[in-house]
């Protein structure tokens, strides 16, 4: 392994103060990929006054936007030189096929080129003032410094939605990166130096969520926190970020229904149920984990999805043939199982699947069959709670207000599919599904050019798409009387 994994503060890389480590974890074989820093409340405070300092003595927000922008399309443009050693990094600290991984930098590539071009065009506006002789004007300027905080299933897809947006609008920031998965976040860092951002603009600490994470949530010197990862995480730092009003940006979970009408294209539609939720092993806030399909193709449906399961190649993310690898952790395959317990205990049959799998050569990772199952009603925990892994549950609906009232319920509402041939009823339905994405007759599709973001408890802002910039900046409105007069009054 070539990559050191060290803090980045204020332009150095260094060691956490404490000396301490934690060993970075191979979720294929459990073997030692690296060792990383562990962090705490003392580099964390030193990385958020470096961020500070280089906020306020302006020379950053200061820069003209088309130099950021020119800066942000450089990392893009070493992140696509760099493409092969950051999916390997990618899979090797996931578990996740290369194929997947490569598709992910492809994606993030994207992103960084996506917020280079609108840099510099987010000027702001004059205003038809009504008074008289004066100039009224709004302009949009950065948040200041902001703490983003990143999960581990998409570790630097994730990162790159926050990085991107807040660099080309001229914040200065501190990434703290799951302490799971932090290899590929370390090594765009080492990216962003080369393209020339400038020593306390991009700050990295790596450690746990309770010491790295509750100190930017609750830090006086913080200005805005964008977080991505779970409800719990989210509500706590909610609370923590209130100390000061810091601005909030939450993208939590999801259980995202995906309705199957009758007169979908069959095969497609299997097809892409499979897609919705077996990636990375379903460890995606936007699987579509909860397949509502029309009662009168629903045995035929379960017996497609349960065919095309029984050929089904777990492996290694670095073999080509593998279709799905392990899930992230000892603990997080612990919890998908406890899950599929309280579903045979509720009462749902198990389709397929439900346990670890027997080949011996996967009893050193983290496997957990692919997993689907029936007879589901809405008031299951395994319907309404996001395992966050490798398991379907199928709910049957007759109408179509059904399907959509079905869909709706629940806690989250982060995305949801919509399979039919019937545009206009596919239009109604998205219509009134209370999610922040609605695909129809596709699924778990994401662009930088649109909007990413929950309803309900799923969580507060948008990022992507021009509403990412708006997360980084505010809004002023200045005015100026060109004939100023006394008004004597007092
Ligand atoms: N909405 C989205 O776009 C999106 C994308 C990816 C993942 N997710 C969600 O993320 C979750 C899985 O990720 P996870 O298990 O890493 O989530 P998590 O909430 O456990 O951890 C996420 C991050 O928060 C940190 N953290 C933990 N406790 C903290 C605290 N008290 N204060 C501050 N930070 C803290 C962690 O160290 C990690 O970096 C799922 O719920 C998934 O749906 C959502
Ligand atoms: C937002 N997304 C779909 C890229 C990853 C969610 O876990």
């Amino acid at each position: 392994m070539n990559l050191k994994p060290q803090h980045y503060i204020n332009g150095k890389w260094v060691d956490a103060k404490s000396g301490k480590t934690r060993d970075i974890i191979n979720p294929f074989n459990q073997e030692v990929i690296v060792t990383a820093p562990e962090g705490d409340e003392t580099d964390t405070k030193e990385a958020i006054a470096a961020a500070r300092e280089a906020f306020d003595n302006g020379e950053w927000s200061s820069t003209p936007a088309t130099e950021r922008g020119a800066i942000v399309r450089k990392i893009a443009e070493f992140i696509e030189r760099d493409r092969e050693e950051l999916a390997e990094l990618e899979s090797l600290d996931t578990g996740k096929t290369v194929e997947e991984s490569r598709g992910d930098m492809d994606d993030i590539a994207g992103v960084f080129r996506y917020y280079a071009e609108i840099a510099d065009k987010n000027g702001g506006e004059m205003i038809a003032s009504p008074v008289p002789d004066s100039v009224s004007k709004v302009v949009h300027e950065p948040v200041g410094v902001c703490g983003q905080i990143t999960p581990w299933n998409y570790p630097l897809l994730q990162a790159s939605w926050k990085l991107a947006p807040a660099l080309a609008t001229g914040n200065t920031l501190i990434m703290k990166p799951s302490e799971i998965t932090p290899l590929t976040t370390v090594k765009v860092f080492q990216l962003m130096e080369e393209a020339g951002v400038p020593a306390g603009v991009a700050n990295l600490v790596l450690g746990a969520g309770s010491t790295v994470g509750a100190e930017l949530s609750s830090s006086l010197d913080v200005d805005l926190i964008s977080f991505t990862g779970g409800i719990v995480t989210g509500k706590k730092i909610m609370q923590a970020a209130s100390v000061n009003v810091k601005k909030l940006a939450l993208e939590l979970g999801g259980k995202n229904p995906n309705i199957i009408f009758a007169d979908a294209d069959f095969d497609i539609a299997v097809d892409q149920a499979l897609n919705g939720v077996f990636f990375h092993a379903g460890q995606i806030c936007s699987a579509g984990t909860r397949l509502i399909v029309e009662e009168s193709i629903h045995d035929e449906f379960v017996n497609a999805l349960v065919e095309r399961l029984k050929n089904f190649k777990l492996g290694s993310g670095f073999d080509e043939d593998t279709q799905m690898g392990p899930l992230i952790s000892a603990e997080h395959l612990a919890k998908v199982e406890e899950y599929v317990e309280k579903g045979k205990k509720e009462g749902a049959t198990l389709a397929v699947g439900g346990s670890r799998p027997e080949a011996p050569e996967l009893q050193d990772g983290f496997f957990y069959l692919p997993t689907i199952f029936t007879d589901c009603t809405t008031d299951m925990h395994i319907v309404q709670e996001e395992a966050f892994g490798p398991v379907i549950t199928v709910e049957k609906f007759q109408t179509e207000e059904e399907a959509v009232k079905t869909a709706n319920d629940s806690i989250y509402g982060l995305a949801g599919g919509v399979w039919t041939n019937d545009s206009v009823k596919a239009e109604r339905c998205a219509a009134k599904m209370r999610m922040g994405t609605v695909w129809i007759n596709e699924f778990n599709l994401y662009f930088p050019h649109a909007p990413w973001g929950g309803y309900k408890q799923s969580g507060i802002g948008r990022e992507l798409g021009k509403l990412g910039i708006e997360e980084y900046t505010e809004t002023k409105h200045i005015f100026q009387n060109l004939k100023p007069a006394a008004m004597n009054w007092f």
